[in-house]
């Protein structure tokens, strides 16, 4: 007979089904790990590779990681990646006003600020910034990952923000997609294994600077001084602790001033670079006229208005951190967002469902910060690239057990 092992895990949980031979039965014990009986005789755990079982998880959970340093345009980036999905992302409905958590049909976007282990007074105590990983408790992120991407629920710390102190837990429901975002994702080596796809937000300081700026000053009344100084304070940490996780990632996306106005440092013309990883499974980066090739295009013209300093877009594969990468760049801006259609038929493997998505999908967003640059656009074909992940991987493990019944 074929021995066909499809999926196998140590534990069984209610969203899965499961086949195997004629002969083989099934049992179950208090850890809900599986016992296979072969003709009545039990069959131990060291056995199990030899019995052809196959085991369907429907509700397996994807589970993506967004890092970046704070006020570097997550939450933004969340919005435009559940609107992808379709239907509003809302908090736990009756839950703590303060949660951190959203939740829409398909998504759920858990911040990892919720593992802080230290509130704070307790990181002023022990002069620990939030960055820190004394700061955060990575066993218990580790636990409650693990957990959702295997179907189960969990209890989750909130950090309230509002009063720096750790509010009771909220009940997460496992999700098809789960987002966590935050300071950490790709910090603890057995949250990280737990991803199947990556995103590192990165943000140059001259940029962060123009936005904490505009966030800090205008909307928090901030002053100059305090903001300067809190980018200071929290900049050693941020490099020994937040920057290198970008070698993790699938998918960095970079802002840098642009390069069009020389020594321009103002951070509202954003030179802004898409980096993905090549070879990673299910996740095809998109590219510009020829894959593979390097290539500089100015669609400034006929089809595209542009106004000074004008836009700019390269594509070609580079290395990053010793990984192939494939890069696109869009430097400038955009005039009119609905001339974006010609920059869009002109990029390949977006993950659209239709032509013309990515810039319905921007002009939909466009309040939205970014909306008209680079760092929208990019968000925009990242998300519709993590939608297309999920589709692929649901349709292979829907497939699954038919090969394995072919085998
Ligand atoms: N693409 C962008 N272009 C211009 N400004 C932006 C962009 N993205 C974010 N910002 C600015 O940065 C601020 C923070 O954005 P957002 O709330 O999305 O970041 P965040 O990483 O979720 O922040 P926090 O972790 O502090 O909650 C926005 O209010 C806006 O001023
Ligand atoms: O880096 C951060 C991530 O959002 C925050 O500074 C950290 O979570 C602490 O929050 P607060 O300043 O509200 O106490």
């Amino acid at each position: 007979m074929a021995v066909s092992t499809v999926y196998t895990t140590q534990s069984f949980h209610s969203t899965c089904s499961i086949s195997t031979p004629s002969k083989t039965h099934l049992g179950f014990n208090q850890k809900k790990q599986i016992l296979f009986y072969n003709s009545g005789k039990k069959v131990t755990n060291r056995g199990i590779a030899a019995v052809p079982y196959v085991i369907r998880c429907s509700g397996d959970t994807l589970v993506i990681g967004l890092a970046a340093d704070s006020g570097c345009g997550k939450s933004t980036f969340m919005r435009r990646l559940t609107s992808v999905f379709g239907g509003a992302a809302e908090p736990p409905k009756g839950g703590n006003p303060d949660s951190n958590t959203l939740i829409s049909d398909t998504t759920t976007v858990i911040c990892l600020d919720d593992y802080h282990s230290l509130d704070r007074t307790g990181r002023k105590e022990k002069g620990v910034t939030a960055l820190d990983p004394r700061a955060n408790d990575f066993d218990l992120m580790y636990e409650q990952v693990k957990a959702m991407k295997e179907g189960k629920a969990v209890d989750k710390p909130i950090y309230n923000h509002v009063t720096g102190l750790l509010d009771p837990p909220e009940l997460i429901k496992p999700p098809k997609i789960l987002v966590i975002e935050g300071l950490h994702p790709m910090f603890d080596q057995r949250v990280r294994d737990l991803l199947d796809f990556s995103i590192y937000l990165d943000i140059s300081n001259e940029v962060k600077f123009a936005w904490k700026i505009q966030r800090d000053m205008a909307e928090r009344g901030h002053s100059l001084e305090s903001i300067k100084a809190s980018i200071e304070a929290r900049k050693p940490d941020f490099e020994a602790y937040i920057d290198p996780q970008k070698q993790y990632a699938d998918a960095v996306i970079e802002v840098l001033p642009t390069q069009l106005i020389p020594g321009d440092n103002e951070g509202k013309i954003l030179r802004v670079r898409l980096i993905m990883k090549e070879g990673v499974k299910y996740f095809n980066p998109v590219y510009l006229f020829d894959e593979g090739s390097t290539i500089s295009w100015i669609p400034c013209g006929r089809k595209l208005t542009c106004s000074y300093p004008g836009i700019k877009f390269t594509y070609g594969p580079e290395s990053y951190f010793g990984h192939e990468v494939s890069v696109l760049e869009m430097d400038g801006q955009f005039d009119r967002l609905d001339e974006l259609i010609y920059v869009e038929s002109h990029l390949s493997n977006l993950s659209t469902k239709f032509y013309g998505e990515v810039t319905q999908q921007m002009l939909k967003h466009s309040e939205f910060p970014g909306s008209n640059n680079g760092t929208g656009l990019f968000q925009t074909i990242v998300g519709l690239k993590i939608r297309d992940l999920y589709e692929q991987i649901t349709a292979s493990k829907a497939a699954a057990p038919l090969q394995a019944t072919k085998a």
